[in-house]
């Protein structure tokens, strides 16, 4: 067992090269076997950029299919609220290339899940319906998405995206990444824990509970699933992170295999899920070189967990624009974001009314 002298800190140390190194463009290329199909638009004009970091949810212009169809009238909903086209010129932004890869990428996969670098806008999949969320179909849902989400906005915040890094930030493209998408079953969703070349820990993603956890033999085969996938397909092919990285996979259907989603650094912005990173930590510690590592599973094993969800929506709190507020009253989340959904379609509308 290693020395206490030589017990290494909870969190490798960080730089940009290694930020970058997880950005989307710089991992899925040596997995885009093992991962979801996707297609990397990049670099992104200077002028997408500025429309992401203007305020307001708004469309570009030549971003919608369908002719924009209003299914309530301000009469009807009695809110009072009022589009930006009334009350405040916003600039006009158009990007007709762009919306021409994304529906190229659309009729490609069928459907796609947008993502810039590193995040996805998974906080704001409740402005989609919820039987199929993150679904685009047409730019102007890619659009809606990007622009309603805060997660978002972290990939263009150079402070945020280097925080806890020990050298100065890098500038880096930013990228538009379009993923197939898939009717993703949660349950199966799995975050795991690599230090040092060693899988500590795999963690349930979602924080729901799901019974068939609890079935005779599923946990110890989801083990062996996902230490023999590791070992086969992504052990040592992380040197640009140092063997300290995060993974999250889905297996399937009938836990034996699975791909990967996505690539995280191993740092305290990586959500650690039902581990701490102290407790990776001591895994790290006590399963030192001359110990053969099986990895923790933690999964939602009943109802009453102290990490089982109540049925809020996932980030409904905190992620509302200002604006939108006035038309959310008395309604459920749903219903709420399918009327502002119908308000921005509208004030498009009347933007292209006013031309
Ligand atoms: N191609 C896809 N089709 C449908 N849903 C997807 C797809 N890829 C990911 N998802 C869903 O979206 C969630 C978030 O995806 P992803 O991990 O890529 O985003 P992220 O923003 O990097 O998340 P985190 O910040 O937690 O790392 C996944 O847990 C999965 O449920």
């Amino acid at each position: 067992m290693p020395s206490a002298v030589n017990k290494p800190d909870v969190f490798p140390s960080l730089t940009p090269e290694i930020i970058l190194s997880f950005q989307f463009s710089s991992w899925y290329p040596k997995f885009a076997s093992l991962s979801i199909k996707s297609t990397v638009i990049r670099p992104l004009t200077r002028d997408f950029l500025d429309y992401l970091d203007a305020d307001g949810v708004f469309m570009p212009e030549g971003a919608e299919d369908i002719p924009a169809e209003s299914t309530l009238s301000d009469e009807e909903d009695g809110s009072g609220y009022e589009s930006d086209s009334e009350d405040e010129e916003h600039r006009k932004f158009s990007f007709p290339e762009l919306d021409a890869k994304i529906r190229e990428a659309v009729s490609r996969y069928g459907a796609v899940f947008p993502k810039l670098n590193f995040s996805s806008p998974r906080d704001a999949a409740w402005m989609l319906p919820a039987s199929s969320p993150l679904k685009c179909v047409s730019p102007a849902d890619v659009y809606l998405l990007l622009k309603s989400s805060d997660f978002v906005q972290h990939d263009l915040n150079l402070g945020h995206v280097f925080d806890g890094c020990e050298s100065a930030p890098r500038i880096y493209d930013l990228e538009l990444v379009l993923r197939k998408w898939y009717p993703v079953d949660r349950s199966r969703e799995l975050r795991c824990f690599v230090r040092q070349e060693k899988l500590l820990g795999i963690s349930q993603r979602d924080p729901n509970y799901y019974d068939f956890w609890n079935e005779s033999g599923t946990q110890i085969k989801v083990l062996d699933s996902v230490k023999t996938f590791w070992e086969n397909n992504i052990k040592g092919k992380w040197p640009e992170a140092g063997g300290d990285y995060v993974f999250d996979f889905l297996l399937t259907r009938d836990l034996s295999r699975g791909h990967i989603i996505d690539f995280n650094p191993y740092a305290p912005r990586t959500d650690p899920l039902l581990f701490t990173y102290e407790d990776l930590h001591d895994l790290l510690f006590v399963r030192g070189d001359d110990y053969t590592p099986q990895p923790e599973l933690r999964v939602v094993d009943s109802p009453s967990h102290p990490a089982a969800t109540r049925n809020a929506p996932a980030h409904q709190h905190n992620m509302v624009p200002l604006e939108a507020l006035t038309i959310s009253s008395g309604r459920g989340v749903q219903d709420f974001a399918g009327a502002l959904r119908d308000e921005i379609r509208r004030s498009m509308q009347d933007d292209s009314d006013d031309d």
